[in-house]
């Protein structure tokens, strides 16, 4: 039995390495939350917020997040006795997921200590060793997109996704395509588009993308399986996957034919591996997208990206990619195009955290 004493929440400002923008935003920094959380026996678990500090992604920013922990997450989990991390009862708190994502990742990171084994094999995964691919977001210059691109390349990436708008995307396509013919390609949108694009959508098909990520509105439901009908590029969802219940929607609808699973936007390990299964049942691959991520955030993503029907190259790459000094040691890196996963007990990292601002709960 498991029963939590309390938790101490570190929270601190990380400048990225290079500003990441997209067709929302420019992110040049992160404002992270590290919970640790410490049960009966003086194990510790960690997990991350990797919410942004603006609610452009979803509502969650990294203040919804604090206060959640604070007022409702905390009071409720210091309650529970468990034997397993599937049977942490959240479900009466709504939504909120990156918030309870960064405690129910703690608690996996936990239960995987106390039963001596690899984060990954906690939640079932049958690998340590995952495919990762490099996003790359908007650059002033053509030349400059083509050398990130070749500089990912030559670091072993297995695929590139670009970042779009309609302002720049076929300009874009044609330029990294004529100097990457065979490279496999994925595009970004991050609901850039409408349906009135549908036209405009198809110039892309002759360029071979793998996917294109999320044109529409996160909740487009039924335009996304009328743009899906009209264009051969495979889409992608990501801003519209929260819930199990999402999925079921996409996949009935054929709003999709590739779902991206990110740990914090459908609320942690438990949600994310019941929709990897249903994806699984259905014949959609899925793929682990990116947020950023510090060390803590980074490893459970990628813990959970070992699943089997992670077919796809994920997004979390190498921690120098992002930051100039991560907050994991050893940090997360990348050869020959994947991340071989420590096969020590939970998460296989350990934190190495500066000075930060530190609120104890308990
Ligand atoms: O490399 C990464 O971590 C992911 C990059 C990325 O595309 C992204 C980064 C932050 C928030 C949302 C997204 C996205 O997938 O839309
Ligand atoms: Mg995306």
């Amino acid at each position: 039995m498991i029963s939590f004493k309390k938790i101490i929440m570190h929270r601190l400002k990380m400048p990225l390495k290079y500003p990441f923008a997209n067709s929302s935003t420019t992110i040049t920094e992160k404002d992270i939350i590290i919970t640790e959380l410490h049960d009966q026996d003086g194990i510790i678990g960690y997990g991350e917020s990797v919410a942004f500090d603006s609610p452009w992604y979803t509502e969650e920013t990294t203040d919804t997040v604090q206060y959640m922990m604070e007022h409702h997450l905390w009071p409720l989990i210091k309650k529970q006795q468990i034997n397993h991390p599937t049977e942490l009862k959240l479900h009466n708190i709504r939504r909120n997921h990156m918030a309870k994502t960064a405690i129910e990742g703690a608690v996996w990171d936990l239960y995987a200590k106390r039963t001596q084994q690899p984060l990954y094999q906690a939640i079932g995964g049958t690998t340590n060793q995952i495919p990762v691919g490099a996003a790359i977001g908007f650059q002033s210059t053509d030349e400059q997109l083509i050398e990130k691109i070749a500089q990912a390349l030559e670091q072993g990436y297995q695929r590139i996704k670009l970042k779009i708008k309609p302002e720049n995307d076929l300009h874009t396509l044609e330029t990294v395509r004529n100097h990457f013919p065979t490279t496999p390609l994925m595009v970004d949108a991050n609901s850039a588009y409408t349906i009135n694009d549908i036209d405009h959508l198809k110039k892309m098909d002759p360029y071979h993308l793998m996917m294109i990520e999320q044109p529409l509105a996160s909740d487009d439901f039924i335009d996304h399986a009328k743009l899906q009908h009209e264009i051969n590029t495979p889409i992608c969802l990501d801003e519209s996957i929260h819930t199990l219940a999402d999925v079921q929607t996409a996949i009935s609808l054929n709003s999709c034919k590739i779902i991206s699973i990110k740990l914090a936007k459908v609320g942690g390990f438990t949600n994310a591996i019941k929709i990897h299964d249903y994806c699984q049942e259905h014949n959609i691959p899925v793929w682990c997208g990116g947020m950023l991520e510090a060390g803590i955030g980074r490893a459970q993503s990628l813990a959970l990206a070992t699943l089997p029907n992670f077919t796809l190259p994920a997004d979390p790459g190498a921690s120098n990619r992002y930051w100039h000094q991560d907050i994991i040691t050893p940090e997360v890196e990348v050869q020959n195009g994947y991340v071989t996963l420590p096969k020590r007990p939970g998460i296989g990292y350990d934190l190495n955290l500066p000075t930060t601002d530190q609120k104890v709960l308990t």
